[in-house]
């Protein structure tokens, strides 16, 4: 469970307001869309939650743990895919998926299952012996997807884990984040697109300069709009108009 208080976040020595007073919270067993224009705040809001910037205001809590307070016990709790897959370029991706596993202290058999499975399903397995170096884009961030999962996370947060993947890698990831919320997990994730949230979430937020617009299913967001278009073009409208 992901709780958000009244979050706010600065650059620029404020000059720049990224994230304004946000709150938001999000259950076990279902996947969140975070969705937002371009500099709307959604990857801001991921690294707060993540612990890697700290909040100029505002409280986050992972299964009750407070990410500033007690941020090594939050992360525990945590997987997290970034947008941008660049990783240890000179570890094979098994010697990265071991540190990993080591890092979270996750057993000999768990980590071989967890890795054998995902692999499989990503079909990247014969490539888990050459140096990531190697890797194309995708297959970096296919490492990166299983190395999030290697704990089995209660948490699962991605940033737009879409962008870059081919169809059938697209559907393998969105098959697995439909699992892990089934199995009473929470996962998170952002994305620019209004079609990948129809297909994927239980519940959406709007983020629009910093500030959440619109949090509920698509169906109440149909209806808040009330209007037929497309999907797309009701995210524009609320987004623009508001
Ligand atoms: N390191 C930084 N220094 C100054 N301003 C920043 C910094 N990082 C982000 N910003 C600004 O903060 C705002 C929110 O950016 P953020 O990257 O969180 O948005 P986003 O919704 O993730 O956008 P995108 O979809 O483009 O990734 C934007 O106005 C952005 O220009």
């Amino acid at each position: 469970m992901i709780e958000i208080n009244n979050l706010s976040k600065t650059y620029a020595k404020g000059k720049v307001k990224a994230v304004n007073n946000l709150n938001l919270s999000v259950k076990q067993g279902e996947i969140f869309g975070f969705l937002g224009p371009n500099g709307a705040g959604k990857t801001t809001t991921i690294k707060m939650i993540t612990g890697i910037l700290r909040p100029d205001d505002g409280r986050i809590r992972i299964n009750g743990i407070d990410v500033v307070k007690e941020p090594i016990r939050a992360k525990m709790h945590i997987g997290f895919v970034p947008d941008n897959p660049e990783i240890f370029n000179r570890l094979t991706g098994m010697e990265y998926l071991n540190f990993i596993a080591d890092i979270y202290d996750i057993d000999n058999q768990q980590r071989y299952d967890k890795i054998n499975e995902l692999a499989e399903s990503f079909e990247i397995k014969d490539a888990l012996n050459s140096s990531i170096g190697s890797y194309s884009h995708g297959m970096k961030q296919k490492l990166i997807i299983i190395g999030a999962l290697i704990h089995n996370p209660s948490v699962w947060i991605l940033d737009e884990p879409l962008v870059g993947l081919d169809p059938k890698a697209a559907f393998v990831l969105k098959d697995m984040m439909r699992r892990h919320a089934n199995e009473g997990n929470t996962v998170f994730f952002s994305t620019h697109i209004m079609e990948v949230a129809e297909k994927v979430c239980d519940r959406i937020g709007i983020i629009k300069k910093g500030e959440i617009i619109f949090t509920g299913t698509i169906d109440e967001l149909r209806q808040a709009s009330k209007e037929e278009e497309s999907l797309e073009n009701l995210f524009l409208e609320l987004v623009e108009n508001e």
